[in-house]
């Protein structure tokens, strides 16, 4: 097998999976691996080999990752640094930083507020300590984009008392918006003033840019709240919770909030998107259709909060994939002067609007990984 020379390893450890990327100290991708479908017949990937396995949980996937990589020549002591996609960084954690005692305390405690994630990747930070203790780690916090939210933003209308224990809203999926930001700014030329980004994969959210800045997006609390997505119901009367709790108790309610709700509840089990598409089934396209309705409400509310758009941004599995998506969220946006051209959009082309079109319309991939791979770097030769 080809052995792979890296510098910095990045894990991106998600709710269902794992993705990972090796960089030279250039930068330069030199790896590529992943393993989806965590809890059932598992897909490894690492380079071109694929193969399936039971991978019972993250653990088993994290030990299947890690031994994967040595046999490819790749030693977790030999690296320079191994950086961590983190959730959930709380209030304190916005800037990416060396995992130090202190700071694994500091995820720990986030975990309750991300139950889904931080506990994986917190996780994934005693295995890599455990294996090489004196392997720099860095975390970088899928919250840190949004701490430019206004408070009027990120408040809850509660008591005080209530914001001063951290019950307020945080915004996730940041490392995607930051790569797409910087994207987007070569890709356009210049950087337009007001984007609405959609970051549309298992996980969905929006986020309302200004001058580069997040002012406002759709995940709260935790990664709940929002779109319609895979699993999660996305935003939903507290009363509903409070009721479910009542009959499944709290445990019950969270998983079914979580695990059973979103495309997965609407259609009778599939949380896929790309099979949504191909099932006869109307409750499947009734799933599809709350998805994009849900989608441009809630984009709506954050062309509203930056006080007009000038590019709406499409990233994630099902956003830089699904030209139907794209195209029933645009639609919805027609009132407005969005025009999508059918030919580039089918294309996945990075830009998307028609001639005449009253704001620019693009695909951007989403880098999480090169984001946390470039701070990696930034972190460990600052220190
Ligand atoms: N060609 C495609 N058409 C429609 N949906 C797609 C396509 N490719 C991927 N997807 C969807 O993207 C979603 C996964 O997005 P991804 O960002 O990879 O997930 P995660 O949030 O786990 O990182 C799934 O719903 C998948 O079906
Ligand atoms: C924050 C979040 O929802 O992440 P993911 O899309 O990876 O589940
Ligand atoms: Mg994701």
């Amino acid at each position: 097998m080809a052995e792979a020379t890296g510098e910095v390893l990045v894990l991106n450890v998600g709710s269902s999976s794992i993705k990972l990327a090796l960089y030279d100290a250039d930068l330069r991708e030199v790896l590529r691996g992943s393993v989806s479908g965590i809890g059932a017949q598992a897909v490894l990937k690492m380079g071109e080999a694929r193969e399936t396995a039971a991978l019972p949980d993250h653990r088993a996937a994290l030990d299947a990752v890690l031994r994967a990589l040595e046999a490819r020549g790749v030693k977790a002591s030999d690296l320079r640094a191994v950086a961590h996609r983190v959730v959930h960084g709380g209030a304190d954690l916005i800037a990416p930083q060396r995992v130090t005692p202190e700071v694994r305390d500091a995820i720990a405690a986030c975990v309750p507020l991300a139950p889904l994630h931080n506990p994986h990747q917190l996780a994934a930070i005693d295995a890599l300590t455990a294996l090489a203790p004196d392997l720099p780690q860095v975390a970088c916090f899928d919250t840190a984009f949004h701490a430019t939210n206004p408070e009027v933003a990120t408040r809850y209308a509660l008591p005080d008392a209530c914001a001063g224990a951290g019950i307020r809203r945080y915004g996730f999926h940041g490392l995607s918006f930051t790569g797409l930001v910087e994207r987007l700014a070569t890709l356009a030329g210049d950087l337009p003033d007001r984007v609405l980004a959609f970051h549309l994969g298992n996980g969905a959210s929006a986020c309302a840019i200004r001058g580069g800045q997040s002012v406002a997006t759709t995940m709260g609390y935790s990664p709940t709240d929002g779109l319609t997505m895979g699993t999660r119901s996305g935003t939903i009367d507290p009363m509903v919770v409070l009721r479910l709790a009542g009959e499944l108790g709290i445990d019950g309610a969270a998983h079914l909030l979580n695990h059973e709700s979103g495309l997965a509840g609407l259609s009778g089990g599939i949380s896929d998107m790309r099979a949504l598409e191909a099932s006869p089934d109307p409750a499947s396209a009734f799933a599809i259709a709350h998805f994009t309705y849900w989608a441009r409400r809630h984009g709506g509310s954050l062309i509203a909060a930056m006080e007009g758009v000038d590019a709406i941004v499409f990233t994630g599995g099902i956003g830089e994939n699904a030209p139907a998506i794209r195209a029933a969220i645009c639609d919805g946006f027609g009132w407005l002067g969005a025009r999508l051209d059918p030919a580039k959009n089918a294309r996945n082309a990075p830009r998307l609007q028609a001639e005449g079109s009253s704001v620019t319309l693009w695909v951007i991939p989403a880098e999480e990984e090169r984001v946390i791979a470039e701070a990696a770097l930034r972190v460990v030769a600052a220190a």
